[in-house]
């Protein structure tokens, strides 16, 4: 492994999305990531699309990692688990709080194996709290965190993501979480814990919410694709059936937007001074560039947009990402050689490093695929890998 996080063994023994995805990015960057499962494998195998029965998101998910099958629940997987941890750097898990406990393998257990072990706990609702101990989802996230209320249309109900927004929050914090812990670890020689809860970091990324309802009383209500900062800021149908937003956030958008759609004549009005005032006038604004762009082709209001140095997207689905020039200039799709399915393409490793850049070195291996490779590692014979297997300890 090559890449800024070389030399780091992490351990996942993570379900589904928060807290593998975290180990997926830091495994793009160089961390040896070894991927503890069930013996009936993640579930997240089975979340989704497959081809021929081959679970697509794992590919993604899995990418870069060693696919270890261990049953923790038994005495030999949690003996074989702590031989894990004493040459390992990172422990990812999601299991509720008390559950490593029960196996013997809590932070208390694993320090005196590897004092720099540092736990990372991604849970629902935190470590500690009347709601630690129920299982957690992002959907419960998207609920709690208050991202739900203020989403939808005002006389609709609160939305939910189509997609698991606050898990992912959370894995890229956890990310983030890591690496600190490692610094510290510098500093200090010690390990410690990190308690993740998915209802937070989804939380710190809906802005001054919390400060406006303490300083004014006022609470955030759903506007749908409007904004209560900015006007015009909706999305809009072209003339050939296709859709593309527009936020003018910087009052100097604001004003070539309406210059560019034929109505200078807002921009001298009093209230367009000031993006909240103009989000007052939304159906006015609305109106005006709306019917522009529903008169013309989505190409042509979009070189339309970039001729007047105004902001503007295309309302694109996975088909067009692909297609994209600012994606393959990026490289932000990876084409990838997969032993099940042959060529994949998928998002490419997160950021672009000058000097020590990410890489996907393979994509997300069957279930077991490296437990002979791993254990072996650890001194499991093949006799007793057969016995293992025979137990259920290991597939
Ligand atoms: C995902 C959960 C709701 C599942 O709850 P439970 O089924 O009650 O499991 P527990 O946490 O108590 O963990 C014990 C179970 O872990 C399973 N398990 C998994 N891997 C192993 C290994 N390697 N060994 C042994 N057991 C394992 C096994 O089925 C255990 O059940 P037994 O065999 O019975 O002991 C919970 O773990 C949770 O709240 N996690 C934190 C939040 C989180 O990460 N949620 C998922 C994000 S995805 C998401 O948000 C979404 O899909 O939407």
């Amino acid at each position: 492994m090559t890449g800024a996080l070389s030399g780091i063994r992490v351990l996942d023994v993570a379900t589904l999305f928060a807290g593998p995805l975290a180990a997926t990015t830091l495994a793009d960057y160089g961390a040896e990531v070894i991927k503890i499962e069930h013996p009936n494998g993640d579930p997240v195998r089975h979340h989704g699309a497959q081809r021929d029965g081959v679970g697509l998101w794992w590919k993604l998910l899995g990418r870069n990692k060693k696919a270890v099958t261990l049953y923790l629940g038994s005495p030999e997987g949690q003996e074989i688990f702590r031989e894990m941890v004493a040459d390992a750097d990172v422990v990812i898990e999601n299991f509720r709080p008390g559950t490593l406990e029960r196996w013997g393998l809590g932070y208390d257990e694993l320090r005196k194996i590897n004092p720099g072990i540092v736990l990372t706990r991604v849970t629902g609702f935190g470590q500690v709290g009347p709601y630690a101990k129920r299982p957690g989802f992002g959907t419960l996230a998207e609920a709690m965190s208050g991202f739900a209320a203020i989403t939808g249309e005002p006389d609709g109900p609160p939305t939910l993501p189509p997609f698991g927004l606050a898990d992912g929050i959370a894995a890229l914090a956890t990310a983030f979480a890591v690496t600190t812990a490692l610094r510290a670890r510098e500093q200090t020689g010690e390990g410690q814990v990190v308690d993740m809860a998915i209802i937070e970091p989804i939380l710190t990324l809906l802005g001054p919410q919390i400060i406006a309802y303490d300083q004014l009383g006022v609470l955030q209500e759903r506007t749908g694709n409007r904004s209560s900062n900015n006007a015009p800021r909706n999305t809009y149908r072209t003339r050939d059936g296709n859709w593309v937003a527009i936020s003018t956030s910087a009052q100097s958008i604001a004003e070539r937007v309406m210059r560019l759609v034929g109505r200078p004549e807002f921009i001298d009005e009093p209230w367009f001074a000031s993006g909240a005032e103009r989000a007052q006038h939304a159906d006015e604004l609305d109106e005006a560039v709306g019917s522009w762009i529903a008169a013309r082709d989505r190409d042509e209001v979009i070189t339309a947009f970039e001729e007047a140095e105004a902001a503007i997207a295309p309302i694109y689905t996975a088909a067009d990402i692909v297609e994209d020039p600012q994606f393959q200039a990026l490289g932000t799709i990876a084409t990838l050689s997969d032993d099940e399915l042959g060529p994949v393409r998928m998002q490419n490793v997160l950021f672009r490093m000058s000097e020590t850049p990410g890489s996907i070195n393979w994509t997300g291996a069957p279930v077991g695929a490296h437990t002979e490779e791993v254990l072996g590692e650890y001194g499991v014979t093949p006799q007793q890998l057969a016995r293992l297997r025979e137990q259920g300890v290991v597939r």
